[in-house]
């Protein structure tokens, strides 16, 4: 069975005046005779959230490359819509070590961008303190927060984030998810990522994706959880948890996504006792 993830904004309620932004219809890679995806039907609507899940190897960072048209597949179509303004963060980039350059040269090697787009992104991923310092000698969590304003800097309408907390310590995990949640308000884009994180992301997800060749299952953290094929993929245990981490932050999404009562990111003091 093929399983089509059709994703909406606002608390996963149609807003059938958006167009999408990206649809994929019917994509499969294969790698020689590998099959890697097969059968991915799947649109990204402006604001939405949307987190991909699934076993490794199961062809998430496949399908960002896919939509990112940086993998061509071996069937099927890529659809992008309008003015989409695609950022950027990839699973991994590789430094050479030879050449070390600042955080400042690094931001403004990217053609077409303004110093006041920059500064921007500087100031919204707040490494003001580090643009003099080497790309090479960052940590891990801070050149993640390097390589997001790197993505923003064409100011997108939709983030695509593959596991945005490699190599990243469990403060620094949810700090980042922070700037993260706080870039996309500002920006007001879309986000689509793949992340392990599900005790950190999956109160600000509208949609999840589950990927394992194909789309194993889709919808709202809260129906995704009760899902049999997701519970015979994921196991028992990992839907729920999706539960639990959706149940305890039981909050409403305004009509582009956004918490508008309460959540975990923007609201540590929030009281949980009434619901
Ligand atoms: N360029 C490639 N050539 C050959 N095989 C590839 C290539 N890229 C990916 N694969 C294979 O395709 C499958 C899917 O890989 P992919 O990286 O998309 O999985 P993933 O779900 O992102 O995994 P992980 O969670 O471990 O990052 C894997 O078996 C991988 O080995």
């Amino acid at each position: 069975m093929h399983i089509n993830a059709i994703h909406r904004n606002s608390d996963n309620s149609p807003n059938k005046q958006a167009a999408p932004l990206i649809e994929l219809k019917d994509i499969c890679v294969n790698f020689g005779q590998k099959t890697a995806l097969q059968h991915i039907n799947m649109a990204v609507y402006p604001n939405a959230v949307t987190t991909i899940v699934g076993p490794n190897g199961g062809g998430k960072s496949t399908l960002l490359k896919v939509l990112l048209k940086l993998i061509k597949p071996s069937s099927g179509k890529i659809k992008y819509g309008k003015n989409v303004r695609i950022g950027y963060l990839p699973q991994k980039i590789h430094l050479d070590h030879s050449f070390p350059i600042t955080v400042e040269k690094f931001l403004s090697l990217k053609k077409g961008i303004s110093q006041s787009d920059i500064q921007q992104a500087i100031e919204l991923l707040s490494i003001g303190h580090l643009i003099k310092n080497s790309l090479q000698k960052l940590s891990g969590g801070e050149m993640q927060r390097v390589l997001l304003a790197r993505a923003i800097l064409n100011k997108p309408n939709l983030l695509v984030l593959d596991e945005p907390t490699q190599g990243v310590d469990i403060n620094g995990q949810v700090e980042l998810y922070q700037l993260i949640h706080q870039t996309r308000k500002t920006l007001n884009c879309a986000v689509l990522m793949v992340s392990h994180d599900l005790h950190i992301v999956m109160a600000d997800t509208n949609n999840v994706l589950c990927v394992n060749q194909h789309i194993c299952c889709a919808g709202s953290p809260e129906t995704i959880s009760a899902e049999p094929a997701f519970i015979q993929h994921f196991g028992d245990q990992f839907a729920k948890n999706i539960a639990f981490y959706t149940h305890h932050h039981n909050h409403r999404h305004d009509m582009h996504g956004d918490v508008c009562c309460s959540g975990q990111y923007q609201c540590a003091q929030h009281n949980h006792h009434n619901h």
